[in-house]
């Protein structure tokens, strides 16, 4: 049996003043597999983006999280701050619907594409530049030892993603968190994204959870589909399940909103 990268069980995650915190999650599970897209969909505040921040330790102080979230043998709720923080970035990386929310402003991409390794992998300044090259080049960035010496805003949003994903890729983490990576990019922007993604997932044997509201987004690249609701996990499967034999109501429902869903919700291409 092949063992998940990531196992997640009964994750509960609460928000708010002590005596009387608010439920966000209900006790959610799930397994992310190397080499495998794990969509996570649901309507506006289902619960999903806290969810995935809470795998990182990210939600705020006052959040109260239980349940299981291993990452291989190593149990990640309740892990002492300084090894999360090496886990971040190095084991399991994460990019955000705003590519500028991984990427500093005033610093040039080399800088922040090499100071990634360099803290994390310890590499020395020339085998970090040439790693950068390498990424920028992966990520399809044009001229990409140029774009070094670039700064953030010197980039279309598109190519600002592609960047957030190879910073994401430096350290070569074993699972990859994509909140809506692509919902504030233009259509056929997004694609080459997706695609992007999907190649790296199977290449690197990259365990991702992609979260999104969108189904359209869901079915063109995500294996397995979990549909949250309200903080609870209301149906999940193989994305041909999903899409094909929807067992509940709440899915049914989100899958007739979808535009053009029996037609072309199975065409497993994005470009
Ligand atoms: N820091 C916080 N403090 C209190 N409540 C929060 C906090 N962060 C999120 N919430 C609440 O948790 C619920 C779930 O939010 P979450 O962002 O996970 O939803 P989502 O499914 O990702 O939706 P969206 O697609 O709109 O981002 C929402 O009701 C939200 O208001």
């Amino acid at each position: 049996m092949i063992t998940p990268a990531l196992t997640i069980r009964d994750l509960t995650i609460a928000i708010g003043n002590k005596k009387s915190p608010t439920r966000i999650v209900n006790g959610i599970s799930l397994d992310l597999y190397a080499g495998r897209i794990q969509g996570l969909a649901g309507e506006s505040g289902s619960g999903k983006t806290v969810s995935s921040l809470a795998v990182l330790g990210l939600l705020p102080a006052n959040a109260i999280v239980t349940g299981s979230m291993r990452l291989g043998s190593t149990e990640l709720i309740g892990l002492p701050l300084a090894r999360l923080r090496d886990i971040r970035g190095r084991r399991i990386a994460m990019i955000f619907q705003d590519p500028s929310a991984s990427l500093h402003p005033q610093i040039r991409i080399g800088g922040q594409l090499t100071d990634h390794v360099r803290r994390h992998l310890g590499y020395d300044r020339k085998k970090a530049r040439a790693h950068a090259i390498e990424l920028l080049e992966r990520v399809q960035v044009p001229d990409a030892t140029e774009a070094l010496s670039r700064f953030p805003h010197q980039f279309s949003g598109g190519q600002r993603q592609r960047i957030a994903i190879a910073i994401a890729l430096a350290c070569d983490p074993d699972v990859l968190l994509a909140d809506e990576p692509t919902t504030a990019l233009d259509v056929t922007v997004q694609a080459g994204i997706l695609q992007l993604l999907r190649d790296l997932a199977l290449e690197r044997q990259l365990a991702v959870l992609l979260v999104t509201h969108d189904l359209g987004v869901m079915s063109a690249v995500a294996d397995d589909v979990a549909v949250m609701r309200a903080g609870l996990i209301t149906e999940s499967g193989t994305r041909e399940q999903l899409f094909m034999t929807p067992q509940h109501e709440y899915t049914r429902e989100l899958l007739a909103s979808l535009p053009g869903a029996k037609t072309n919700s199975m065409n497993g291409d994005a470009e």
